[in-house]
């Protein structure tokens, strides 16, 4: 489930409550359980994955998806599977998460792990997003955010694009300690 970090350090729970304070920005999240077979379980628990487990998981979402790319306009999808060993981790969470922003919306399914989405809010204010397996984040296109895995350093997750272009960052130069000492 989410929780929500607002900048004076008081966290919501409630996804009603976490859904309004978002919306100002149209920022969409959602909690659905996709239910889907025990196998598919068993590799969304495990940290290596062949190619083949992962077409196997993106198959597994593909209903999911057509019904997706009908209702938001997705264009394609694909896996994020991030953990203690994958290869280059330092440096992709380095470059996820520097304030920016992108033309396109990003849109995550969260299917195992957690992350954080740090948020500037257009008052200026700063907030931060845990979302976790079986949430569904809409972020729209020019949102300035961040995204990094938590200390856990696991997370898998379904990335929907609106373009072949994908998420081009803008780094907007923020600098995240700043928005930590903002932080109580
Ligand atoms: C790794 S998914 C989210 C990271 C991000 O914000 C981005 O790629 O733009
Ligand atoms: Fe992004
Ligand atoms: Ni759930």
């Amino acid at each position: 489930m989410s929780i929500l970090k607002l900048e004076n350090g008081q966290t919501l729970d409630n996804l009603s409550d976490i859904q309004s304070e978002l919306g100002s920005l149209n920022i969409q999240i959602e909690h659905k359980n996709l239910g889907k077979s025990l196998h598919l379980s068993d590799l969304l628990a495990q940290d290596i994955l062949s190619q083949l487990d992962k077409q196997q998981i993106l198959l597994s979402y593909q209903t999911e998806f057509e019904l997706l790319k009908q209702q938001a306009g997705y264009f394609c999808y694909d896996l994020l599977a991030l953990h203690p060993g994958s290869p280059n981790l330092y440096t992709l969470t380095a470059a996820y998460s520097r304030y920016h922003t992108h033309q396109d919306a990003e849109a995550l399914y969260i299917l195992a792990g957690e992350a954080i989405f740090g948020i500037v809010r257009p008052e200026g204010n700063r907030v931060q997003l845990l979302v976790q397996a079986h949430d569904y984040i809409h972020v729209p296109g020019r949102v300035e955010h961040w995204f990094a895995p938590t200390a856990s350093l696991h997370i898998k997750a379904l990335r929907y694009f609106t373009s072949a272009d994908g998420w081009i960052p803008q780094y907007t130069g923020t600098k995240l300690q700043d928005s930590l000492r903002n932080e109580r």
